[in-house]
């Protein structure tokens, strides 16, 4: 019977793209699934508030949102033509069409999906998330969340996050997921 491989063993295809709403854990599973399949790791919100050397919060209220959005596009064009690497977006991202046209052309896009009760416990105790700065933030939250959940059930692939599961886990259910659609594939000659 054939032994069953490694993570370490595994290719990957296409640059996987990391969407769904803020606290769903898109930056920390990101994270530790570029770990498991030693591949580059990307952060569209990293990456915007390194190159403004600014926090998200700071870009926001001096350039506004529409700024922030544009740059975002920029950085997630630019990351996707580099080579294949796991890439966290920022929880708007994927409700612009143009960064969803540049995510199917070249990526393949799986959806975090958590429910409203396991995001508002990630983020009520998080002051770095300008949208969330109004006098309701869980009401901010759940009209985000109803309005986004169609958007986000366009990406290519839907993993669930459950409340006890660790972030290692949730890695590995979308490490499965990949495996199941061809984006990772065993290594030639492993
Ligand atoms: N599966 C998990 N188990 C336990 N804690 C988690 C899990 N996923 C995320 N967390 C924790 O929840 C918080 C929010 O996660 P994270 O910052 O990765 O969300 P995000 O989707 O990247 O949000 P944003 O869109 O704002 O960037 C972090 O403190 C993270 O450590
Ligand atoms: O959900 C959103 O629109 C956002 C989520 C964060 O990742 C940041 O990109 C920013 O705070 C906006
Ligand atoms: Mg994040």
């Amino acid at each position: 019977m054939a032994e069953r491989l490694a993570v370490s063993d595994l290719r990957l295809r296409r640059t996987v793209v990391l969407v769904g709403m803020m606290g769903a854990g898109k930056t920390a599973v990101g994270r530790a699934v570029a770990t498991a399949l030693s591949v580059p790791f990307r952060d569209s919100d990293a990456e915007i508030e390194n190159a403004a050397n600014m926090s998200i919060a700071e870009i926001f209220a001096r350039d506004g949102e529409p700024f922030f959005r544009r740059k975002e596009a920029q950085v997630i064009a630019r990351l996707l033509a580099d080579t294949p690497a796991i890439l966290s977006t920022g929880g708007g991202a994927f409700l612009q069409e143009e960064n969803r046209r540049a995510i199917s052309g070249t990526g393949v896009s799986v959806w975090l999906n958590a429910d409203l009760s396991l995001l508002w416990a990630r983020v009520r105790h998080k002051d770095t998330r300008p949208l969330l700065r109004t006098p309701d933030p869980y009401g901010t939250l759940a009209a985000l969340y109803e309005a986004r959940v169609p958007v986000y059930a366009l990406a290519d692939i839907e993993v669930r996050t459950l409340p006890r599961m660790t972030i290692e886990q949730t890695a590995g259910k979308v490490i499965e997921a990949l495996r199941d659609r061809g984006v990772v594939t065993p290594e030639e000659g492993a």
